[in-house]
């Protein structure tokens, strides 16, 4: 007879998070006394999972991108990938900008080579690898094109091919779709969800737009408007794989109307703040 102790048992703690950001507090230094842009914000991100940070204009959003990309020194707290804490740029973390940060004296193809080249792999090995995530991002044909002759939303899938080319641990984003209109912006999250799931990337997302928001992301954490902390961490359970036309659903909606009502107060705040600034 088997007794219960004889079953194997599932593990009790859950497997390590691929990012932990533990007690991260971030001040500056100004001739007005110091700012606290990030305050005490702790968050787990684990492998494969995507999670957005969402927050008012000036709740310190960028500073935690920074912080994550090992581009700006932390006041206070760790920042760990895989255990190794982040103490400078990170070859784990693949960062995509908001501007346009494409090479326009090259083609795309060798746009989406540069990492490659400068981990010095060989010629032919890294053409067949840039090859493979220009078609992942959708751009199969373009290969031979340079980035003023493609669009917005296609310099930015050439900017998220040449950073997946890395193979980063962590994909890193900073509003990637702000400057984009409204349905290349949809369209390009729809190829950001089937980038993720054939690849199983972990990706952390910052943005102020809530329906890219809940369209993406696993969890959704919100940033109080300054000092920026954590004002809660929205679980988003709508099923995988996700397109854009669940946008129409009620409980796409209802996701949508939560994660407002914890940003409106904030905003408002903010909006207040800006008001009387410039009075
Ligand atoms: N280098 C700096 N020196 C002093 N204060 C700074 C510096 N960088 C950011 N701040 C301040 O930290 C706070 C957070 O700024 P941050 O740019 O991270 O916000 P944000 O949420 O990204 O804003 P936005 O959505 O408008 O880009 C703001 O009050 C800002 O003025």
């Amino acid at each position: 007879m088997i007794r219960p102790e004889q079953i194997a048992q599932p593990p009790v703690t859950a497997p390590e998070p691929m990012l932990v950001i533990d007690h991260v507090t971030k001040r500056f230094e100004t001739p007005d006394g110091p700012v606290v842009a990030v305050d005490n914000i702790s968050l787990t991100v684990g492998r494969g999972e995507f999670v957005s940070i969402i927050g008012p204009s000036g709740c310190g959003k960028s500073t935690l991108f920074n912080l994550v990309g090992g581009l700006l020194s932390i006041s206070d707290g760790t920042i760990r990938i895989d255990g190794e804490a982040i103490n400078g740029p990170h070859k784990s973390i693949g960062m995509v900008f908001q501007e346009d940060a494409t090479f326009p004296w090259r083609t795309v193809i060798d746009n989406v080579a540069f990492p490659l080249e400068l981990q010095g792999m060989a010629k032919g090995e890294r053409l067949e690898r840039a090859r493979h995530f220009v078609s992942l991002v959708g751009l199969h044909g373009f290969e031979k094109r340079y980035p003023a002759e493609l669009s917005g939303g296609m310099r930015q899938r050439v900017s998220i091919a040449r950073t997946l080319a890395a193979e980063p641990k962590l994909l890193l984003m900073d509003e990637p779709f702000a400057a984009l209109d409204e349905q290349t912006r949809l369209l390009l999250g729809d190829k950001v969800l089937q980038i993720q799931q054939e690849l199983n990337q972990t990706v952390l997302l910052i943005t102020h737009n809530i329906t890219e928001a809940v369209q993406l992301s696993d969890r959704v954490l919100i940033m109080t408007y300054r000092p920026g902390r954590t004002k809660r961490i929205a679980l988003i359970e709508l099923p995988r794989p996700r397109t854009s036309e669940m946008l129409s659903s009620d409980t796409f909606g209802r996701y949508v109307a939560e994660v407002w009502a914890d940003l409106r107060e904030e905003a408002s705040r903010g909006m207040q703040d800006a008001e009387r600034g410039s009075r």
